[in-house]
């Protein structure tokens, strides 16, 4: 199995970067983990309380559920991957069961933050876009579909997007392998990491 970690800005393209290089593997051979899928359950929680969680600090994420899905996916056993909801600030009822493939594919801003993640990497990518240009697609795409509005996103990125950015995701640019710049779309960067893949697969 070859697993590829995936991590950047938020806005900084990781998504879009994610299913470019899966668009031409066969479905049976790649899995896409999303660090989203394992924001922390927020059950006993209000709503109002909810909002007010920084979920651009790693401790917002389930990494103990994260490296150990990983883990057992290396090891060829299926996980039940959680399912997020943006609206709700909580993990679903629902789980998707996540079968071990060719590649594996983990997705998300802040996973080259913690190191037994890292050590479990083949290949490590950072998405850079800048921060202009990420907050511009973080404020289109929460509008339409993480029902989101403008004052929430501006002030969540002033108060903790952008100094958790400067923090804990921009450093973590030392431990990649690949930095594939994504101001504009990058069919090159996703060619050279998709021959990548066909080698070592
Ligand atoms: N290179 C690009 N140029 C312009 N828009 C982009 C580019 N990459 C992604 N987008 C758009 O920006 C938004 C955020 O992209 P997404 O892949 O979800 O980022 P991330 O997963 O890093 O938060 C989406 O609406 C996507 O279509
Ligand atoms: N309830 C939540 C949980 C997370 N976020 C934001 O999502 C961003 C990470 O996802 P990307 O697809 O943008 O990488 C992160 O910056 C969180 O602020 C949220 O808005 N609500």
């Amino acid at each position: 199995m070859l697993v590829i970690g995936i991590a950047g800005g938020t806005g900084s393209g990781k998504t879009t970067v994610v299913n470019q290089i899966i668009n031409e593997i066969p479905n049976q051979d790649v899995t896409v983990i999303s660090q989203d899928s394992y924001y922390r359950e927020t059950d006993s929680l209000a709503i109002e309380e909810r909002t007010k969680i920084n979920f651009d600090h790693p401790r917002a994420i389930d990494f103990d559920l994260l490296v150990k899905h990983l883990s057992q996916l290396r090891k060829g056993k299926t996980v039940l991957q959680p399912v997020y909801s943006f609206a709700m600030h909580n993990r679903t009822k629902d789980t998707i069961k996540t079968h071990p493939s060719k590649v594996l594919i983990v997705e998300g801003i802040l996973i080259l933050t913690n190191k037994e993640l890292r050590d479990m990497m083949d290949i490590k990518v950072f998405v850079h876009a800048d921060s202009d240009e990420r907050l511009i697609r973080r404020l289109k795409r929460d509008i339409a579909e993480r029902g989101r509005d403008m004052d929430e996103v501006l002030q969540r990125y002033q108060n903790t997007l952008k100094p958790m950015h400067e923090q804990f995701i921009e450093p973590m640019k030392e431990y990649a392998d690949i930095i594939i710049p994504n101001n504009k779309y990058n069919t090159v960067a996703i060619d050279i990491v998709r021959t990548i893949i066909n080698e070592r697969l």
